[in-house]
């Protein structure tokens, strides 16, 4: 198994629980899991597997916290490394903006060498729009707490399952 770091933003807890419940399904370690809002983005080279985790706030845009550390993350070279993303939003009062998030980390991340891991079908969810779903597939694990609490447990376990063959 690669070492696995994983990095979340999260302004309410619930996109820190989500990184805590993928951490234990993967079998990483407490002190493998960082808020990006006190942590350097330094200690990302460390990895081999980023697994990267925002919820999205305003209309569609980053979690507060990952703006500096996405901005220093996307400077890196990170040839040879992969990267999985997943993100919280609600789907039924932002329908239109549902993740963005985690489509904005995914474009930001483009020219940093990093493959991408992780994708999910998006048939499972019911959205009107959302800038994570690129050419028919979502580029990361998308959780809706507010709405769809009850398969958030199957969505993560799926998730991780797959993710363990990728890696
Ligand atoms: C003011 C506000 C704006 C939000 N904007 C969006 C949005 O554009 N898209 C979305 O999917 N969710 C949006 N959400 C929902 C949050 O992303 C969701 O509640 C998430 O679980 C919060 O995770 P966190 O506690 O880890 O920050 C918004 C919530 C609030 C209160």
């Amino acid at each position: 198994m690669k070492k696995i770091g994983i990095f979340y933003g999260s302004t309410t807890g619930t996109t820190e629980s989500v990184a805590e419940q993928i951490a234990s399904h993967l079998g990483v370690g407490s002190s493998e899991v960082y808020n990006v809002g006190n942590t350097d983005a330094k200690v990302a080279e460390e990895y081999e597997l980023l697994i990267l985790g925002s919820s999205t706030w305003g209309s569609g845009e980053l979690q507060d916290d990952w703006y500096d550390f996405l901005e220093q993350l996307a400077g890196k070279n990170l040839s040879g490394k992969k990267i999985a993303l997943f993100g919280c939003g609600d789907a039924m009062s932002f329908g239109s903006t549902f993740c963005d998030a985690v489509g904005i980390i995914y474009e930001k991340l483009q020219g940093t060498g990093a493959t991408f891991i992780g994708t999910v079908d998006p048939s499972d969810y019911t959205y009107d729009a959302s800038t994570a779903e690129i050419d028919g597939q979502l580029v990361g694990l998308l959780i809706d707490e507010n709405n769809e609490a009850d398969k958030t447990e199957l969505r993560i376990q799926n998730w991780t399952d797959a993710l363990k063959k990728e890696i």
